[in-house]
């Protein structure tokens, strides 16, 4: 093997930069050329590629976000676009790849060593820790310490005027973030898409505080919560403000609403993120040297694992329900 590509698919999430950088560097150690993909599989696609080097590099371990540019892209879904993308990277000599993202690019990584019959290996990058495989994804741990630096600000008013904050979370039809972050913020409720919950139980613990005094309250909401009342909302708008408007109308308090969104993408990302990128980064080149296609690496432990693509995409993460009773004990 002589050439292989890098490429960021997907959300992006901190600690992707780690990621390609170590990629980068043990390719380059071990004697490939590198080259990088922009825009994700659109880059495959356009053959967007530039070669890298060692300093294409530099300077860009602390910093969130991905240099090589990230994307959604439907025509990668058509073997069309899979075949235009098969011939950019004959004519590039890419003889391998390297693919970072979340779900939906594990599944194109899938197709790419099963129907193009480039060996591709995956790891896992998305702030959702939504794949199964690997305990944790890069970028998750970045963003759970965005979230719980958000909670801290918005407590500090929502005490001083005695508010009822809903605060919306991202983590598609996942609920990792929002418990960790819940348990860690020290939540009043906890709503996730994994779990049953209670409108009128919220409400009715919240009344309770009430009446003992407390009058502000965190109330932390999955993006994903809300197929069960989707007839009585707006489906234009967020999960919040639903539950907000519900808890203002059932309890008489004042409520405010605030969707953290993207701002739960970007940032610096945390050591253990830059650590996790780096050892994967690492791990990937060393596993397409040693003749390995088709699998995603993850961590268990201290132990970096891997596992194949199509286990990992077959499999449900499971949250850690234990985690989301102690949140509401504590709560
Ligand atoms: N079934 C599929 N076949 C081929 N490519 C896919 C498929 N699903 C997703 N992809 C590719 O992966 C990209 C990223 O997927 P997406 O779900 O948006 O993000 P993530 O990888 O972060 O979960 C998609 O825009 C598309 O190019
Ligand atoms: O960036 P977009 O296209 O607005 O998508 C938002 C979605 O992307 C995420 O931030 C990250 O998800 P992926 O890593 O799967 O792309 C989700 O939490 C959120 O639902
Ligand atoms: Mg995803």
């Amino acid at each position: 093997m002589n050439k292989i590509g890098v490429l960021t698919s997907g959300g992006d999430a901190p600690g992707m930069n780690a990621a390609i950088r170590s990629v980068v560097r043990v390719a380059l150690h071990h004697g490939l050329n590198v080259v990088g993909i922009r825009r994700g599989y659109a880059g495959l696609i356009d053959g967007d590629f530039y070669q890298m080097n060692r300093s294409s590099v530099s300077d860009i371990i602390q910093r969130g976000g991905t240099i090589l540019l990230s994307a959604r892209c439907e025509e990668f879904k058509t073997p069309e676009g899979r075949q235009k993308a098969l011939h950019n990277m004959q004519q590039e000599g890419i003889e391998a790849l390297v693919v970072i993202g979340g779900d939906g690019s594990l599944t194109g990584a899938q197709k790419i060593d099963k129907e193009l019959g480039i060996p591709v290996i995956g790891i896992p990058g998305t702030i959702d820790n939504d794949l199964a495989g690997t305990e944790i994804t890069i970028g998750c741990d970045t963003a759970m310490n965005t979230v719980i630096d958000a909670i801290n600000k918005i407590r500090d008013t929502a005490t001083s005027h005695e508010r009822t904050f809903v605060i919306e979370t991202m983590g598609r039809r996942c609920g990792f973030l929002t418990v960790m972050t819940a348990l860690a913020g020290g939540a009043d409720a906890i709503l996730i898409p994994e779990m049953n919950y209670d409108l009128d139980d919220i409400c009715n613990k919240l009344i309770k505080r009430q009446e003992m005094g407390r009058l502000h309250n965190i109330v932390l909401v999955a993006e994903g919560v809300g197929e069960d009342f989707k007839t009585n909302r707006n489906l234009d708008e967020s999960p919040a403000f639903f539950i907000s408007r519900l808890i203002s109308d059932k309890t008489g308090q004042e409520t405010r609403v605030i969707i953290l969104g993207h701002l739960q993408r970007g940032g610096s990302p945390t050591v253990r993120d830059r650590v996790l990128a780096s050892r994967m980064g690492a791990k990937a080149v060393e596993l397409l040297l040693a003749g390995e296609s088709n699998i995603m690496i993850g961590i268990e432990g201290r132990e970096l694992v891997y596992h194949k693509i199509s286990e990992v995409l077959s499999t449900k993460k499971e949250i850690d329900m234990g985690l989301y009773e102690l949140g509401t004990i504590l709560s």
